[in-house]
């Protein structure tokens, strides 16, 4: 069974409150939270006032990507909003061990998000630090596009990497991620599915977020 994390940039924003309850009353384990600035990527999403208040409304662990520049100066507002986890991106980070550190400091769990042009052995040296992997498998910055073919082969290299080594670190596929083509990214080692147009603009969002749960290896 896959962990699956409904992306909340694909939900409807006057209706916060309601998305949350219906990802509640799911069986989906994590909520995806997309934080934008405009900078790293050419769009803005929302931040931590936003984030504070789907903390009081979800019982997700919250799952917050930062696609941020300088993440370190924002990582211990982000706790205080509620995050579970932070992501930061391997692009925008010169001192990268240094900010996961900061991460797992202050309580929470530490990722990597990685874009496209990424390659996975950029991450041999940090990935025993990480508890999960992100692999962008769009270009980030909005939700709804196509699914970028070759990124199954780096889920495959990053599946091989982490079972060699057997480390205990999840593989998260995120970007054009639908019930179709769910099951070959975890065939190819993904653990947890990030889905946003997928689930949010689905006739029946539970029922979606259900098929892409029972995707297994
Ligand atoms: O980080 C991002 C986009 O930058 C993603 O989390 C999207 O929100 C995924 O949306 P869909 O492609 O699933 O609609």
């Amino acid at each position: 069974m896959s962990i699956v994390a409904p992306s909340l940039l694909a939900a409807n924003f006057l209706k916060l409150e309601d998305e949350c309850k219906m990802v509640n009353a799911s069986e989906a384990e994590w909520l995806h939270l997309d934080v934008m600035d405009g900078q790293f990527v050419p769009n803005i999403s929302f931040g931590i006032p936003v984030i504070e208040h789907v903390r009081k409304a979800t019982t997700k662990f919250c799952d917050v990507h930062l696609m941020i520049e300088t993440p370190e100066n924002l990582v211990s507002a982000f706790k205080k909003a509620g995050a579970d986890s932070i992501i930061i991106h391997y692009e925008v980070c010169a001192n990268l061990h240094r900010n996961i550190q900061q991460i797992k400091e202050l309580g929470m769990k530490a990722a990597v998000a990685i874009n496209p042009h990424t390659p996975i052995f950029m991450l041999d040296d940090i990935l025993a630090d990480l508890h999960h992997v992100l692999i962008m498998t769009v270009n980030p910055g909005f939700g709804g596009q196509e699914f970028i073919p070759h990124s199954l082969k780096k889920v495959e290299k990053l599946r091989r990497m982490i079972d060699e080594r057997k480390l205990d670190v999840l593989i998260e596929v995120d970007g054009g991620i639908t019930v179709e083509n769910a099951q070959s990214l975890v065939n190819a080692g993904a653990d947890v599915l990030v889905a946003g147009n997928t689930v949010f603009s689905s006739a029946d969002p539970k029922e979606t977020i259900k098929k892409l749960k029972a995707c297994s290896r």
